[in-house]
């Protein structure tokens, strides 16, 4: 679903190159969520910004669903990343004037799905994360775990083949936490959604398929009990 090879990322700064990622390789499979632990600045968003097709590596190979993603121009990588790609972030970014239906909706829309199917779509998504009674809200009407739950729903509305998500129980209490991923690690077992999932919680990495860390610009795999970086 997800490859990386030998992908690696420089960032030039005023000291010279800043190299973050060294060589990473890695394979996300159909219906996995594997999590990506890390201090911070080791690198976790630069590797999921490479994956999401967001920044290009400096060099080796993305592949998602066995495409290599490299040579698409930047027309092609934003067709794939509304089509192939669902994205959740720490915080939100849902779009306060609309209710949690419409928010879910509008990236179909944008994918040119028509309004009575994209609302039934929506619906359907909604339902899925226990939001069925709450369609109608605008994120200020929601808690905090509602609100991240529209947001999983909202980068699954396209029925992308990856999911990637950069802390998306970070701002959190333990057990919404908890609630939050396990919504969405049931979604990645029934809609066999590859899951790439960075975090600085240990509880919750010890609950996913494979964790690596990375360490100095390399992946490491952890065992999933393992409770430090
Ligand atoms: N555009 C950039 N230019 C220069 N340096 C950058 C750039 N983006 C990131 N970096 C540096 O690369 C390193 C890795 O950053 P990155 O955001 O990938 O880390 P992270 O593991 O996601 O951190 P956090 O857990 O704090 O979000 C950091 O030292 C950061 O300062």
């Amino acid at each position: 679903m997800l490859s990386l090879r030998g992908v690696t990322r420089t960032y030039p700064t005023a000291q010279g190159g800043l190299t973050v990622l060294k060589g990473v390789d890695l394979e996300v499979m159909p219906g996995e969520v594997v999590g990506l632990i890390g201090p911070s600045g080791s690198g976790k968003s630069s590797l999921l910004h490479a994956a999401g097709l967001l920044e290009r590596p400096t060099s080796g190979q993305v592949l998602i669903d066995g495409e290599d993603v490299g040579g698409l121009d930047e027309r092609a990588r934003t067709r794939l990343r509304l089509h192939r790609i669902g994205f959740v972030y720490q915080f939100h970014h849902l779009l306060p004037e609309f209710d949690a239906l419409d928010n879910v909706a509008l990236p179909m829309r944008i994918a040119g799905v028509r309004e009575g199917e994209a609302r039934r779509r929506a619906t359907e998504q909604l339902t899925a994360l226990g939001l069925g009674q709450r369609i109608t809200h605008q994120p200020a009407q929601l808690s905090g775990g509602e609100q991240q739950r529209v947001a999983i729903a909202r980068a699954l509305a396209n029925s992308p083949r990856l999911l990637l998500a950069d802390e998306p129980t970070g701002n959190l209490d333990p057990t919404t936490s908890q609630a939050v991923f396990e919504a969405l690690r049931e979604l990645a077992k029934t809609t066999g959604v590859a899951a790439l999932i960075a975090t600085h919680n240990m509880e919750l990495a010890g609950h996913m398929d494979r964790v690596f860390a990375l360490k100095d610009g390399h992946l490491v795999q952890r065992a999933a009990e393992s409770q430090a970086y």
